[in-house]
């Protein structure tokens, strides 16, 4: 469904493929250019080479609709407004994903400032997956999305991220640093090693 061949950003080349409902982990040394590789994906920087999505170049399509498509949910989302509501479409439909992440259902009035990390962390997740109208993003990016989290937490982020590829084919490019997870939620791991991308048979 992504078809990433020859692409270029900074210092790291990649080519790669990830099939529809898959889950690919990806690791590397920090400054290795992994969350520089997610934004190129989501076109949100200059690069050089090709990204399809079934089939479709990314310059084929505007980038607000291809970010609609190809989401990134950064390592440090951003936040806009003053409460966490104002961040979603519609609450109703977050509020009972927010809770499957372990917040209350009321948590959408709660100003952002007072938020914790983890608390930004899952409701940044949330958003990721209902700002896009079904059948949502066809491909997440995720930089560390669950770091920090305590285990039941990130326990049920990973359950809802596996849920939703089963249910709708949504393909996930997954950045950790954290061996055990990688092998937890996929069943492919990519390593940027030397500036390049390689496959590893196991979870590096
Ligand atoms: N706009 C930019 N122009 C030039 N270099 C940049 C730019 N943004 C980041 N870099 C550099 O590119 C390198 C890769 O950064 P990146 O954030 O992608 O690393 P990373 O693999 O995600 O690291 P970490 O695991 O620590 O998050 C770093 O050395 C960083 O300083």
């Amino acid at each position: 469904m992504l078809s990433v061949r020859g692409l270029r950003r900074l210092h790291l080349a990649a080519s790669f493929d990830l099939v529809s409902g898959e889950c690919v982990a990806l690791r590397g040394p920090s400054g290795a250019g992994k969350t520089q590789l997610l934004r190129a994906l989501a076109d949100l920087d200059p690069n050089e080479g090709a990204v399809l999505l079934e089939g479709t170049a990314s310059e084929a399509i505007p980038a607000p609709l291809w970010r609609g498509r190809v989401v990134y949910l950064a390592a440090e989302p951003g936040w806009w407004a003053d409460t966490v509501g104002e961040h979603f479409p519609s609450w109703s439909s977050a509020a009972a994903l927010a809770e499957r992440l372990g917040l209350p259902a009321a948590c959408g009035v709660w100003p952002i400032q007072q938020l914790s990390t983890g608390e930004r962390l899952r409701l940044a997740l949330v958003r990721a997956l209902v700002s896009v109208p079904p059948p949502g993003p066809r491909v997440l990016l995720l930089d560390e999305p669950t770091a920090g989290l305590d285990e039941v937490a990130k326990a049920a982020a990973e359950a809802l991220i596996a849920e939703r590829r089963a249910a709708t084919g949504m393909g996930v490019l997954w950045v950790t640093h954290d061996a055990t997870q990688a092998g937890r939620v996929a069943r492919r791991w990519l390593l940027v090693r030397n500036g390049l991308l390689e496959e590893s048979p196991a979870p590096p």
